[in-house]
């Protein structure tokens, strides 16, 4: 904010009843990453070519030609401030803006460092870093993309010429979305069916150059654009999602990345002692960032929701004085407070996440592979609860804010479209939480054989005391206390799993009984995925926490965000036993109370994401809650009042009122 401009959401901060700063510093995870975000965001805040208040105006065309004029000029201030990996990607961050640049960083560098052996991640990665070949990720075809084993690329050995002829065999094997794909990449990363000397091996990725680095024209058998346009105005249509097909295109051996499995100059194929599934860990790798990204995302709407809520008002005035601000209904309240303490949540359990991805590459790194299951269901699990909710708090924070939260420069509606994808991409959310299911029943069906559940699913090891426990909340103050939500939670996740096993044990056929439950093990894993976010909540409050009254909003939003979800899956709860009728209304009076002792804090609570106003992009969100004047200012800058009168009166306005004159007159 400007130095003396005026601020009127200013009577709400002074209500905070915590030092601002220091949640700051606990939301981005250490004093030096709140450092360098700040200083990031104001850079890019600060750089004209950044803008992109005029997004949703410009044509495809235009938005794509800026798109790489962003990343073009980002990448040169990068080089130009020579500045640190970590510097570069928050800048990529408030940029704002889904460019090729992504999925380069973010799914092709991953899969050769992830996939390729040390000499093909010597070879590539240099070229890489520098941005001499820009890469992308080309897994998914027009027929197949959650079945990745149902893919129909071939990448044929030919021991003739020690290469493999990459081939599009039908319409539907055409690679299809990957993004930066359409018009950028000079590389992917494709995946295709290994064949060699007849026989099939799975799928694998091989880096396959696309355009030429001279001219950037596809190369011979390459048939490679655009998909087309996307949900939303702006949105996601800065990003050339593409399709691409091969025409017995031929490359060398040593571009199979090689790391799970070796073909040799002989045609020999070797499996290393790597398990198989580490060719999915590039999109293991994604999902993980992917949880973090939707804490920021639903930050982002509840920053501005909240913020607007404060300012807006409506009915309530008494003897002429303001009107209620609409924060102050408990209905609103009821809407928003629990997405806010969704965001916290979403934050410090992709915190966590990050660490045990971070645990799990390292024993990855030493050969040891058993934690591979459980990091791949925490991945895939919580990016699909995560990204399912976030899009739906998106929505309603739109809600939230009436009418003016459907303008685009409210940011809410550009901001809905451009993360919906992200329940699809990375794995279709029903998709991912079948995966968790599978490991779930694997993990009941494993409790009786003497195997100690660990990690997320150690509660199942009390599956004995859990199955028949009864949760002894007798008051609302009760459902304060975290070990007995955390057991509630923990009776609900894992009678749902048993259940689903016990019917799962009718079928003969155990696929067929998969298939036939399959509604019902997707819930079980939400709630298993769900308690995981409670908990790691809790566990995050176990730390030492700076700052005046820091660790107690956490504990009130720790509470909202637990029994916000016990209420709306009050259902379950009760159905399981895990908790009485009685018991649920209490839940339900507690939380009614927390919300009155989130009031007084929400605005701060927001304020301390520490998004610059550049970042939020929202007239309704801004710092200094200066909406109406600011509103009716930018309804001017519409391309349509450039002149008062429309262009296509005299052709069809006009026309129209002489016609009803004529008619009149008759
Ligand atoms: C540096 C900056 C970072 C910034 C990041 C920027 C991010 C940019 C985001 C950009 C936005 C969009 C990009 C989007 C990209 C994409 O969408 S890429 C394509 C993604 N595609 C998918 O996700 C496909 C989903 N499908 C699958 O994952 C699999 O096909 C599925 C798991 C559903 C099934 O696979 P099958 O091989 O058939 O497996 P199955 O027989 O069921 O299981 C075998 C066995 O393997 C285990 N398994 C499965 N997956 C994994 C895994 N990933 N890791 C480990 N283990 C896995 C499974 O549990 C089974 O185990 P079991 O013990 O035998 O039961
Ligand atoms: C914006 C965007 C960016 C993308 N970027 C890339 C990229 O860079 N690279 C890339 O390779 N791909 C990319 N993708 C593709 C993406 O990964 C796939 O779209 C995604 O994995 C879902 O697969 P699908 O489209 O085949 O959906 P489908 O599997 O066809 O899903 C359709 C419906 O069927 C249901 N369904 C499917 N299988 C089952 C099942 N076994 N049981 C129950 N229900 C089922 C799903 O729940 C869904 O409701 C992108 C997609 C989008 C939207």
């Amino acid at each position: 904010m400007e130095v003396g401009a005026p601020d009127y959401l200013a009577g709400e901060r002074q209500t905070a009843e915590f030092d601002v700063e220091s949640m700051k510093v606990t939301w981005a995870g250490s004093r030096h990453a709140l450092e360098v975000s700040d200083r990031m965001a104001r850079l890019v805040a600060s750089d004209p070519v950044f803008r992109k208040d005029n997004r949703v105006m410009l044509s495809r065309k235009e938005l794509f030609k800026n798109t790489l004029r962003k990343a073009a000029h980002a990448w040169k201030r990068i080089v130009e401030l020579r500045l640190t990996e970590e510097e570069a990607s928050r800048v990529r961050f408030f940029v704002d803006e889904p460019a090729f640049t992504d999925l380069h960083w973010g799914m092709f560098v991953p899969a050769i460092k992830g996939q390729g052996t040390e000499e093909q991640q010597q070879k590539w990665l240099p070229l890489a870093y520098k941005m001499q070949i820009i890469g992308c990720y080309a897994q998914t075809e027009l027929g197949h993309g959650s079945n990745v084993q149902g893919l129909e690329t071939t990448a044929t050995f030919d021991p003739k010429t020690d290469e493999f002829i990459i081939h599009s065999p039908t319409l539907t094997s055409s690679k299809w979305w990957p993004g930066g794909l359409g018009k950028v990449s000079t590389h992917a990363v494709a995946y295709a069916r290994l064949i060699v000397d007849g026989q099939e091996h799975g799928v694998h990725g091989f880096i396959v150059q696309l355009r030429s680095l001279d001219d950037h024209m596809p190369l011979p058998g390459i048939t490679v654009g655009d998909i087309g346009m996307k949900f939303g105005s702006g949105a996601y249509n800065s990003m050339d999602n593409g399709v691409l097909r091969f025409d017995n295109v031929r490359i060398p051996r040593d571009q199979m990345l090689m790391r799970v499995l070796q073909v040799t100059r002989e045609g020999k194929v070797i499996q290393s002692d790597v398990p198989r599934q580490l060719i999915y860990g590039t999109m293991v790798f994604v999902r993980q960032t992917i949880v973090a990204d939707a804490s920021c995302a639903l930050s982002r709407a509840v920053c501005i929701a909240t913020r607007y809520s404060a300012v807006r008002r409506q009915f309530g005035s008494q003897n002429g004085g303001p009107e209620t601000q609409v924060i102050d209904y408990k209905t609103q309240q009821s809407r928003l407070f629990p997405l806010l303490a969704s965001a916290y949540a979403f934050r410090f359990v992709s915190e966590w996440l990050k660490s045990l991805y971070t645990d799990v590459t390292e024993k990855l790194q030493r050969g040891e592979f058993s934690t591979l299951p459980e990091a791949h269901a925490c991945t895939a699990g919580l990016k699909s609860i995560t990204t399912s909710a976030t899009a739906d708090a998106i929505e309603e924070c739109r809600k939230l804010c009436g009418g003016h939260g459907y303008l685009a420069n409210s940011g809410l509606p550009e901001l809905f479209a451009v993360y919906v994808p992200a329940c699809t991409y990375e794995g279709d959310n029903t998709v991912l939480l079948l995966q968790v299911a599978r490991f779930l029943v694997k993990t009941v069906s494993q409790l009786g054989s003497g195997k100690v559940p660990v990690g997320t699913t150690a509660y199942m090891g009390r599956a004995r005391h859990l199955i028949q426990c009864k949760s002894n909340v007798q008051s609302a103050e009760d459902w304060l206390n975290p070990q007995v939500v955390v057991e509630a939670f923990e009776a609900r996740s894992l009678r749902m799993s048993v259940a689903c096993a016990e019917n799962l044990a009718k079928f003969p056929n155990p696929e067929e009984g998969f298939a036939q439950l399959a509604a019902d093990l997707v819930e079980a894993a939400a709630a298993h995925c769900q308690l995981i976010v409670v908990t790691k909540f809790f566990e995050k409050l176990q730390q030492d926490i700076p700052g005046k009254g820091v660790k107690k909003q956490l504990q009130i939003l720790s509470s909202v965000y637990a029994l916000y979800i016990l209420h709306k899956h009050l259902g379950d709860f009760l159905s399981t036993g895990s908790i009485t009728p009685k018991q649920g209304a209490l839940a339900n009076d507690q939380l009614r109370s927390l919300y009155s002792k989130i009031r007084p804090n929400a605005v701060a609570l927001v304020d301390a994401f520490n998004y610059t106003d550049h970042y939020l992009s929202s007239v309704l969100g801004r710092y200094d809650g200066n909406v109406y004047p600011t509103l009716y200012e930018e309804a001017w800058k519409d391309p349509l009042n450039d002149s008062v009168v429309p262009d296509g009166y005299q052709e069809y306005i006009r026309p129209l009122l002489k016609q009803q004159i004529r008619n009149a007159r008759l």
